[in-house]
């Protein structure tokens, strides 16, 4: 009996075995590949924390969301003041926004979502080789949401991709499908091109300098950290959801806030991206060939939280499989990300302690990650910020 049978007869009897709990560490695709019409009790979330029961129980509206829309293609000419506007909107009350003519050609995108969907349609055998426990590992696929820590499953599997520096990485990406190293690199090169432009914009929209800035040192800050932008950490991660025969009693990504400065997002035609936006679940209308940019917690910090990282959540249906590609970005792993000093004043307190990658990664690899709990874990609360101001005067 294969081991996916084996799992849904120990299902009807209502026990998760040890082999069933090293099946579900294969991934969701393993598990559905011989056919499942149950969800396995690893995956059911308490009733509380599915998505449909919570909606009904709050009698939320299912709403789309129309994200404000920046286009990229005007931040390059006169209007570049009024997109700045725009944007600083967006972070500020949305903390996610659309990217329209971004320059980057519709074959490099779709050749990235079919990279993605023909690795995960490989043999097990071939995906398991990137398979690894090493938060760390410049290539790694998985599931769940952190396998190592969580209780309950999410229905999602990934490729996660290390990219930068580049030379570097690339040897080590999958090299089956054939094309996936080449279409993925080109990807990843126009991710990052379009994240340095848009820093640049929000740098500027936050007024930490404009070309009528006239004092060196905040010069001296925008400058170095574009710098260090240029130098910086990119991962990109491709999610794939297959459908899932109880939709409601599980979900593809729980909430949680991404951790870098934005997050390019690339998702296919099938609905399932909600963010929190004033206080109810929405859902992000897929649009073909556009991205969705959420702010990440390293912008939060250092925006001293003029700019939010906002919840979001990944839904699953009985139907479509479905695929993303996040292409997150920071400053290099090693660097410290701060409140920015310009931002930082008698009636704005430093609002975050300064903080690293690997104290996020200590952090993630030490307890089960939920929501915005990271960022939280590095808020000051109003007793250091006492103490801060006594040392600092
Ligand atoms: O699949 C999506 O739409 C979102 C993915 C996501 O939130 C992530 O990879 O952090
Ligand atoms: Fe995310």
């Amino acid at each position: 009996m294969s081991p996916a049978i084996a799992m849904t007869t120990d299902q009807t009897k209502g026990g998760d075995h040890h082999d069933d709990q090293s099946l579900y560490q294969k991934g969701v695709k393993h598990l559905c590949e011989n056919g499942l019409d149950r969800v396995p009790d690893k995956y059911i979330l308490p009733a509380a924390d599915r998505p449909n029961i919570t909606k009904q129980d709050l009698n939320i509206v299912e709403d789309n969301l129309k994200l404000p829309i920046i286009d990229f293609a005007q931040l390059l000419g006169p209007n570049r003041s009024q997109v700045l506007k725009s944007l600083a909107n967006a972070c500020e009350h949305y903390g996610f926004f659309q990217v329209i003519n971004h320059g980057i050609a519709e074959d490099i995108i779709s050749n990235m979502i079919d990279a993605g969907t023909r690795f995960f349609e490989l043999p097990f055998e071939d995906r398991a080789k990137y398979m690894s426990n090493n938060m760390q590992a410049p290539v790694r696929y998985g599931t769940s949401y952190n396998q190592n820590k969580d209780k309950v499953f999410c229905w999602r599997d990934f490729l996660k991709l290390l990219c930068h520096p580049l030379p570097e990485f690339l040897p080590l990406w999958p090299s089956s499908p054939v094309d996936f190293q080449n279409l993925a690199a080109t990807y990843s090169k126009e991710t990052k091109y379009m994240f340095l432009m848009l820093m640049e914009a929000i740098i500027e929209s936050l007024g930490i300098v404009t070309t009528a800035t006239t004092n060196d040192q905040n010069k001296t800050e925008e400058e170095d950290i574009l710098k260090q932008f240029e130098d910086g950490s990119q991962v990109m991660v491709v999610n794939f959801y297959p459908p899932c025969p109880e939709p409601d009693l599980t979900i593809g990504l729980p909430p949680h806030s991404d951790y870098g400065f934005l997050t390019l997002l690339l998702q296919d035609e099938v609905e399932g991206l909600q963010i929190q936006f004033q206080g109810q679940w929405v859902t992000v209308e897929p649009i073909a060939n556009k991205f969705v940019i959420n702010v990440g917690d390293h912008l939060e910090i250092f925006s001293n939280g003029k700019y939010k990282s906002v919840l979001h959540r990944v839904l699953v249906n009985s139907v479509k499989s479905r695929i993303s590609v996040a292409s997150l970005h920071s400053l290099p792993f090693n660097c410290m990300v701060r409140p920015s000093p310009n931002l930082i004043g008698e009636e704005n307190p430093k609002r975050y302690k300064d903080t690293d990658f690997g104290c996020f990664l200590n952090y993630v690899s030490s307890c089960e990650p939920k929501r915005k709990d990271f960022l939280e874990s590095r808020k000051l609360t109003s007793k250091i910020m006492e103490k801060l101001d006594v040392h600092s005067t």
